[in-house]
């Protein structure tokens, strides 16, 4: 032991170790030691203590998942391990409470502690940033409520809001342990020292502090563990009652299941405080077999979105046999459906599996493909019985589903059915299919026309629109900045290309319906020279436009050239280095009274320095109108200059 404390203090950060040797512990020989909490942990439990819980009772809730989370590894450990200690000995939690002394103990008889575990665990943060986080929630005078603190590995100091002092008695279930005491004020120490402690597994007790009396009480007790912790796989005993109702849900048929008890179920294993939008449960019984019941969240966690990597060990809960195997199991769904929570229980893997052999099972591949198009035929139900439904699971989801059109190639096909577009033909907040877009457009049309930027206001207001807005052709708005690497990836649909309106090569024809008469072409071509002249290498070419209507210049891109909104992000991904601007092709409206009025003035005075400046002028409103004008300082000197002038001429 002396050894492992001497590593220890090696590598910890100038962890102080006191013995004191006043405090004796049973058997004489051992002192009681005593450890100093890193500083980042002294800071993180006066906010967990005084500023972020709100709801004192989760302390109950945190230590029964941990005692929980501790049985579950002892059954898991048991599969493989003969020598395990006490292997006959029940899988139950402990509650004991006396509502006069206001003490309260929880133990279970999980895999315990050894003594480097107790450091490494219980005086320790585990994940990074977890304090920096903590800190701009203060900040932001939010709670740290039931939903966040699953996240953060630090529900055992839970219980510093309720007591002034915990001890924890714990010893490991490795054969030969020794037991050790833990006990903390939580104001900076620690103390361990070796114990006497027959049994396997962790007790943790207390005396509750006189404001929280009501967690001594029988009702109170019963109370938050029906709440909370309903769900655990293990008994729960208070006394000789057993407090919580263990039920496979996964293993009932579908019209066993209550909505009530499937959406606890639901909070309970997701660490979610809200209801599911949706949940299906699956019963297969052929080349594999296996149950299982899976969920939709109501909304996506913020970090999803748009960061595949937090996708990447996500999945749902892996039973074989009803014991659990592994929490998160990602090879289940392909990361693009890892939002999707739930539990998978098969027959067909042995008990002892291990990891290495779930990803590599051919069971695995084989329940994997059937979950996939289980989901995705759910999903395509939803669209069409539950359309609300399936609208806000879309809002939510629809940037993730996306990801798998460029990795499922099996079920790519499908998932373009689900893709969902905002278009100038539908009302705010309400989307058109593909199918739907291909049944109404008219015959004569033969793409499918799309046009991407930021926002459904911003690209309502685009010169490109113009002319197919005047001719009722419909256009899908994308604004979801995911749609510019996945939506020119599907090429056609139905047999018609999908084409962005940035691109200079739609074939637009000449006639127009307005009476404006564009310039003849004597007249254009002076002024086409002009434009070229003045913005040089800027742009790739000016050219005559037939596609403005009420603008008078706009800007496309070649027929080779990246969407403006494509060189946006990928700007964006290599932090604007190596990514040198693409050119692109400015339009010039010939019947617009503005470039009718610069025809005259080259007629008049081709040297006249105001016609320049009007030229970079319509150049840069028409980079400003896609987001991409980078400097606004010369846009607006040109613009007071532009208005001396006219008011000038009054
Ligand atoms: N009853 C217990 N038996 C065995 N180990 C425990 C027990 N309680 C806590 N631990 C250990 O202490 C660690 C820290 O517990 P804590 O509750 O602070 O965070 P966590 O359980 O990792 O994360 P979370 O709070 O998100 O569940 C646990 O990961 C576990 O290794």
């Amino acid at each position: 032991m002396l050894t492992s404390i001497r590593n220890f203090r090696n590598t910890s950060q100038k962890k102080q170790r006191k013995a004191i040797m006043s405090k004796k512990s049973k058997n004489d020989t051992a002192p009681v030691q005593e450890f100093e909490y890193k500083a980042e942990m002294k800071q993180l439990l006066d906010l967990i203590v005084h500023s972020l819980y709100t709801h004192p009772e989760i302390f109950l809730r945190e230590l029964i998942s941990n005692g929980s989370d501790a049985l579950s590894k002892v059954r898991f450990n048991a599969l493989t391990d003969q020598d395990i200690l006490d292997k006959e000995s029940e899988l139950a939690i402990r509650l004991s409470i006396d509502s006069k002394e206001l003490t309260f103990a929880i133990e279970d008889s999980g895999v315990g502690m050894t003594e480097e575990e107790l450091i490494a665990n219980l005086g320790t943060v585990a994940k990074s940033g977890t304090l920096g986080f903590m800190q701009s929630l203060k900040e932001q005078q939010k709670e740290l409520d039931g939903n966040l603190i699953g996240q953060f590995g630090v529900g055992f100091y839970s219980v510093f809001m309720v007591t002034e002092e915990v001890t924890v008695e714990t010893r490991s279930a490795r054969p030969d342990s020794q037991a050790y005491r833990w006990r903390s004020s939580g104001q900076g120490t620690y103390t361990i020292e070796k114990i006497e402690r027959a049994q396997r597994g962790t007790k943790i007790s207390f005396k509750l502090k006189e404001d929280y009396k009501e967690f001594a009480e029988e009702y109170r007790v019963e109370q938050i563990v029906k709440k909370y912790s309903n769900f655990v796989d293990f008994p729960i005993y208070l006394a000789d009652k057993q407090l919580n109702s263990i039920t496979a849900l996964w293993q009932r048929s579908k019209n066993e299941l209550k909505d009530e008890e499937v959406n606890e179920f639901y909070k309970f294993i997701a660490n979610d405080y809200k209801d599911p939008l949706d949940y299906l449960p699956i019963s297969v019984e052929g080349m594999v077999s296996f149950k299982s019941l899976l969920f939709l969240p109501s909304e996506a966690p913020p970090e999803l979105l748009y960061r595949q990597g937090e996708l990447e060990n996500r999945g749902p809960q892996l039973y074989v046999k009803k014991v659990l195997i592994q929490n998160e199991c990602r090879d289940l769904l392909p990361e693009y459906l890892r939002f999707i929570s739930g539990v998978v229980d098969t027959e067909d893997l042995s008990l002892n599996v291990s990891r290495e052999v779930v990803q590599s099972s051919p069971v695995m591949a084989k329940i994997r493909q059937i979950l996939t198009s289980k989901i995705l035929g759910w999903f395509e139900t939803l669209a069409q019985e539950q359309p609300e439904k399936f609208r806000t699971f879309y809002k939510a989801f629809g940037p993730i589903i996306k990801i798998g059109l460029n990795t499922d190639f099996t079920n790519r096909e499908k998932l373009i059915e689900l893709l969902r577009f905002e278009s100038t033909k539908t009302a705010d907040d309400s989307y058109v299919t593909l199918k739907e877009y291909t049944e109404r457009m008219g015959s004569e049309q033969k793409e499918i026309y799309y046009l991407s930027g930021a926002s459904r206001s911003q690209l309502l207001a685009h010169p490109n629109l113009e002319y197919f807005q005047e001719k009722g052709i419909e256009v899908l708005l994308l604004t979801d900045p995911v749609d510019v690497f996945v939506i020119p990836s599907i090429h056609e649909y139905d047999k018609k290309p999908l084409k962005s309106l940035e691109k200079a090569d739609i074939d637009f024809s000449k006639e127009k319906k307005d009476d404006k008469e564009p310039l003849a072409d004597n007249l254009l071509a002076p002024v086409l020279q002009l434009f070229r002249d003045t913005l040089g290498e800027s742009v790739e070419d000016v050219i005559e436009s037939h596609r403005l209507v009420s603008s008078p210049v706009t800007l496309v891109s070649g027929k080779d050239g990246l969407d403006s909104q494509m060189e946006k992000m990928m700007k964006m991904m290599q932090g604007g280095i190596n990514m040198p601007a693409g050119k692109r092709i400015l339009e010039v409206n010939t019947a617009h009274p503005i470039i009718r009025n610069i025809s005259g003035m080259i007629i008049a005075n081709a040297g006249n320095p105001l016609i320049k400046t009007a030229i970079r002028q319509l150049y840069e409103g028409a980079l400003l109108v896609e987001g991409s004008l980078d400097s606004t300082t010369d846009f607006l000197s040109r613009m007071n200059e532009l208005i001396e002038a006219a008011t000038l001429s009054r």
